[in-house]
């Protein structure tokens, strides 16, 4: 067995029976010799139908399509749906997706694909435990299960039963300059008041008038300034800024060392940094490298190394509202 097939199966918890297994659907996978300069990555696609084995579920290398492995190889390799053991919870607009994307290569996460709500919805929260795991992807025993929902961090209500249901849960938010964020979730509600049947109406919460709440004008100006140059601090477009105080409130429930606050500016300059520094917080092995990205001069962006990941740069609707905001 060569030194990069032992890494995997290190990293997937998978037994050599797995490989060898008629039902292995990593049974043609070629493996390459070792080489110091080769990406874990690249010994898992296999050549001829381009797709490779990521924890519980079969990947496509070009199209980035996702499939359950078959049902006898799932119970082998003891994947089950799972709560999330990390979430990252923060903040809107700060590059969430783009984190979300790329973490979810490393061989030791399993990332739920969409975003569930499932702790701001009080319809869902009544499920428990057994409700959060059931809307998860299924990963592998040795995988950590992640969600993303960046408005968590601004919705109080998620705190206590999150506490209550993964006490030991880490928390991850990517915090980019407070006014930026604004100026980006300001050009993101007016394209969905634009576009969204319905309107700015279904911007607003049912009890807007009890807490803050988004007012969308023609202008940023107009929506975050009154008449006499105050700030309307009760816009979420402002308030969701105030990182600080949100923070505070997590804190009171969850201990220090279960935060990871990174800055945003380091997922566009520094990818590598970013992803270490998520991978110690999360105690996963290295996985990413200078290897892993790319920058795209185009996108102005790092993307995941693109032979074998075209997927993961930035999707389209992320690209239409950079360039209404240039616009
Ligand atoms: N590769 C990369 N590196 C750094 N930043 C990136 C990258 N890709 C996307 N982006 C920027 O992320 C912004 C969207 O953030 P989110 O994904 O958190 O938005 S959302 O809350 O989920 O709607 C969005 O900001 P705006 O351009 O202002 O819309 C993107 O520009």
């Amino acid at each position: 067995m060569s030194y990069l097939e032992n890494q995997f199966l290190e990293f997937t918890g998978s037994s050599s029976e797995d490989f060898d297994s008629e039902f292995s659907p990593t049974k043609n996978v070629t493996f390459p010799e070792q080489n110091t300069n080769q990406k874990l990555t690249d010994f898992v696609v296999n050549k001829t139908t381009n797709v490779f084995q990521h924890g519980c579920y079969m990947r496509g290398a070009i199209k980035g399509i996702k499939k359950l492995l078959p049902v006898d190889v799932l119970s082998g390799l003891g994947c089950k749906q799972r709560p999330p053991e990390a979430i990252v919870f923060g903040v809107k607009k700060g590059g969430t997706t783009t984190l979300k994307e790329f973490l979810a290569f490393h061989p030791g996460v399993s990332v739920a694909p969409k975003e569930l709500k499932f702790l701001s919805s009080s319809f869902l929260r009544k499920q428990g435990l057994e409700g959060y795991a059931s809307l998860m992807p299924y990963s592998l025993p040795t995988q950590i299960p992640i969600e993303k929902k960046p408005g968590y961090m601004v919705r109080y209500r998620c705190i206590e039963p999150l506490k209550e249901m993964v006490p030991n849960c880490k928390l991850i938010a990517i915090l980019s300059d407070p006014v930026k964020r604004a100026v980006s979730d300001f050009v993101h509600l007016s394209w969905v008041r634009d576009h969204r049947e319905g309107g700015a109406s279904e911007l607003l919460p049912k009890h807007a008038h009890q807490m803050p709440h988004y007012e969308v004008k023609s202008t940023f100006e107009e929506s975050v300034f009154y008449p006499n140059g105050s700030l309307k601090t009760w816009n979420t477009l402002l308030d969701t800024s105030l990182y600080y105080k949100h923070a505070k409130m997590w804190m009171g429930y969850f201990p220090p060392e279960n935060f990871l606050f990174l800055d945003s500016s380091d997922l566009v300059y520094n990818p590598v940094r970013t992803f270490q520094e998520i991978e110690e917080f999360l105690g996963l092995p290295p996985f990413f490298s200078e290897h892993v990205f790319h920058f795209n001069e185009t996108k102005g962006f790092y993307c995941v190394c693109a032979i074998l990941f075209i997927r993961a740069c930035l999707h389209p609707k992320a690209d239409r509202i950079q360039l209404s905001m240039i616009e």
